[in-house]
């Protein structure tokens, strides 16, 4: 079954359930508080597996005339009714030991009856107990449901508990309080479905029947109860209650309610006259009790308590999940027919992101009056006028097909054409999955395979939705079209804008290359490896920029490309003049705070946020610089932030690699290669590496870490990915 049948009956049952699981939270939130503040009260008794009936008999009847009833409940708060000296009905809390009353019982506070009644049943009496017995039901099929896809994403079971890959924070956040909540949320709707069964009558017969024989009795000689052997040996521990007899008439007799059975004893010479087990059926009512309302632990009500609140955490993130996804989903609608067509564009996407890219592409080659048909993947069909197709597709699971492009694959390896057709295949994808846009590897190789099937460009894969980087296809398309593809970005969320002042801005260097410093107008919360998001005004399309926080201010190494808007813009920029910028929390790519020594990779500008991390490493973990640039030149930007982090010893090692500067090109990942011992011990000792800068270069890295942690540790370096010890940034 794929992952989105499960997705849609997730997604079918939680909206269909929605206001009442949404009442139900609100209220179980309300009532987790009652077993709480009850266990607050001070009537607890300790050591009830040390004092016997006997011993509280005896005391009770020191003090009061008669005992009727004596009930222990889950609070271990010991309830008696009795008749006092003064011949008053009396009901309190009181100690077995002394007899004294400890309190009167308290009236359930009109809070708790409302919620108990609308939780229970809607104030719709049985009409409301069904509903709410079903919606019980249909939450477990959600949180089974939930756990299936979970269990699909993360690639197994065993990977459960395996890191989650952020894609947003209602995502990640939906992920990993549903992995906490799920088994308190199964046994909140399992008993909570189990109490209605109960409510109608549907569980098997659980009442208990003592059939007596008072006539086989003989008539006994009197033994006061307090001496009855079974009273003796009894512990209150193992008490539920205690019916005395109601008259002096020998066939009244005491009722002992035990944990797990009840007897029937003889008021005047002891005898057990019956004993019944508890029924299963009984046994289960209790603990069903117990576990769905979480009295008599408040441990377990906190734990049902914190359940409730994460469920509407769950409706809150499921919704903002649904709306993005519908929002991002829209395809616009054809105004031709798709035989008219000379330009097909066939989007693969399962949360919707990749239609916006294909909608802006459609709408630039409709600006170029081209006859354009766009569409899914999975409705691929014959297209008579087609030139051009063009793909847009996402990767999922474990480098499979998004849900609208499942069938397309066989399809297209079944359709032969008798035209010849240009393609282009475009992946959407994110190098935080081993499988970086997998599919559209697939999809591109089988075109290739194709007959009258040729390429206009080769494929092209997208880093997390980079709407620069497909901007930039689109101009290379363009320019093979001979077409001006102007590209226009649907924007959704822009974050908080702040004003920041320039307080430096170098001139550059030989590589092209000049820092800008920033001030923000305002305390903002940002940190080394956080994102600054630029929109030059000309083109309005985001801009990000790795941070280096140094002496509270924003450092930003940029490289001046010769048509680069942003990077223009910023260069031209005069000490004080003010740039418009948000920042965009990485929290994947902080200065860990607890590994024990650290290696940073960097190469050009990707050393930037590695500036700010050394300036911020007052602990002085021990820390590895390992960057790569073209000459000695191009360093002398950086020197005066390393040399200074290498003094105040927040940095211990530098290792450079210069590409230009001899005869010998020399990469960052040839340094790595001479220096393996420093990546074993960072990665043995549970220590991280960040690596930061061009893609080719974390490639080129990887293969050289792949080779040292196979051959040294005997392990793959997916294996350090996972647990979070290798981390990048990479563009
Ligand atoms: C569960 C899950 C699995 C993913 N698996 C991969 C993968 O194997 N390879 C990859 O490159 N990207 C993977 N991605 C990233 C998506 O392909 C990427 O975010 C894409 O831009 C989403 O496009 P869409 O919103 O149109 O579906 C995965 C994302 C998710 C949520």
């Amino acid at each position: 079954m794929t992952i989105s049948i499960w997705r849609y009956s997730h997604l079918t049952l939680a909206i269909s359930s929605f206001f009442f699981i949404l009442i139900a939270s609100l209220t179980g939130i309300v009532l987790a508080f009652e077993p709480i503040s009850k266990k607050l009260e001070p009537y607890s008794i300790e050591n009830l597996d040390t004092i016997s009936v006997s011993e509280t008999i005896i005391s009770l009847h020191k003090k009061y005339d008669e005992i009727i009833s004596l009930e222990i409940d889950e609070n271990d708060f010991i309830k008696t009714s009795v008749i006092t000296k003064e011949g008053n009905n009396d009901t309190f809390y009181v100690d077995p030991i002394t007899g004294n009353k400890l309190g009167k019982p308290s009236k359930k506070k009109p809070i708790y009856k409302f919620a108990t009644n609308l939780h229970r049943s809607l104030f719709l009496k049985s009409t409301g107990r069904f509903i709410i017995g079903f919606v019980s039901l249909l939450l477990c099929l959600i949180a089974v449901s939930g756990l299936i896809l979970i269990i699909k994403r993360q690639g197994g079971f065993l990977k459960l508990f395996s890191k989650v890959i952020k894609e947003n924070f209602e995502q990640y956040y939906h992920i990993i309080i549903g992995r906490y909540t799920l088994i308190p949320i199964i046994i909140i709707t399992v008993t909570g479905i189990y109490l209605s069964l109960d409510k109608f009558s549907l569980l098997p017969s659980q009442k208990i029947n003592h059939s007596i024989d008072f006539e086989g009795q003989k008539k006994s000689t009197i033994i006061f109860p307090e001496n009855f052997l079974l009273f003796k040996n009894t512990k209150l521990s193992t008490v539920k209650s205690i019916e005395f007899p109601f008259s002096e008439d020998e066939e009244d007799y005491f009722l002992l309610k035990l944990q797990n059975k009840e007897l029937v004893i003889h008021q005047y010479s002891g005898a057990i006259l019956s004993t019944k087990s508890t029924t299963l059926t009984d046994l289960f009512l209790h603990w069903s009790l117990l576990l769905h309302t979480g009295k008599g632990s408040y441990i377990w009500a906190s734990i049902l308590l914190l359940s409730c609140l994460g469920i509407l955490f769950f409706i809150y993130s499921g919704f903002i999940m649904t709306f993005t996804r519908k929002k991002n989903s829209i395809i616009p609608k054809n105004n031709i027919k798709k035989d008219t067509a000379e330009y097909v564009i066939l989007v693969g996407s399962e949360t919707g992101t990749t239609y916006s890219f294909a909608n802006s592409l459609y709408k630039a080659l409709l600006e170029n009056k081209q006859k354009v048909f766009i569409t899914s993947l999975n409705n691929y069909t014959t297209y008579k006028n087609c030139k051009y197709l063009i793909i847009l597709t996402a990767t999922y699971g474990e480098g499979e097909a998004p849900i609208n492009a499942k069938t397309f694959l066989t399809k297209i390896k079944n359709d032969a054409i008798n035209h010849t057709i240009k393609y282009a295949v475009v992946g959407f994808g994110s190098m935080a999955y081993p499988k970086f846009c997998e599919y559209a590897i697939e999809v591109n190789q089988t075109l290739q395979q194709q007959a009258n099937y040729s390429p206009i460009l080769p494929i092209y894969k997208i880093n997390n939705q980079s709407f620069d980087a497909f901007k930039y296809w689109a101009i290379e398309l363009g320019k093979k079209l001979e077409l001006d593809l102007h590209l226009k970005q649907q924007v959704f969320k822009v974050n908080k804008q702040y004003k920041l002042a320039v307080t430096e801005n170098t001139n550059i260097n030989c590589d092209n290359t000049f820092l800008v410093h920033l001030q923000p107008s305002k305390k903002i919360k940002y940190t080394s490896g956080d994102l600054l998001s630029i929109r030059p005004k000309e083109d309005n399309i985001e801009r990000l920029y790795s941070i280096g926080k140094v002496n509270q201010k924003i450092l930003l190494s940029i490289k001046k490309h010769e048509f680069g808007v942003c990077s223009n813009y910023l260069n031209t920029l005069n000490k004080n003049e003010l740039v418009t910028a948000s920042i965009k929390q990485n929290p994947s790519f902080h200065f860990p705070k607890k590994a024990k020594e650290i290696v940073l990779i960097a190469n050009g500008t990707g050393i930037a946020p590695f500036l700010g991390m050394l300036h911020e490493n007052h602990k002085q973990v021990k820390t590895h610089l390992f960057w790569g640039g073209r000459t000695e030149k191009s360093y002398k930007i950086y020197s005066k932030f390393i040399e200074d982090s290498i003094e105040k010893k927040q940095l211990h090692n530098l290792h450079i690699a210069y590409s230009q500067e001899n005869t010998t090109k020399q990469y960052v990942q040839d340094i790595i290669a001479v220096n393996e011992e420093v990546i074993i011990s960072v990665l043995k000792n549970k220590g991280c590496i960040l690596i930061c800068g061009s893609v080719a270069m974390m490639n080129a890295t990887f293969k050289v870490i792949e080779k040292i942690t196979v051959s040294k540790l005997h392990t793959p370096i997916d294996y350090f990915k996972k647990s979070n010890q290798i981390k990048t940034d990479c563009y």
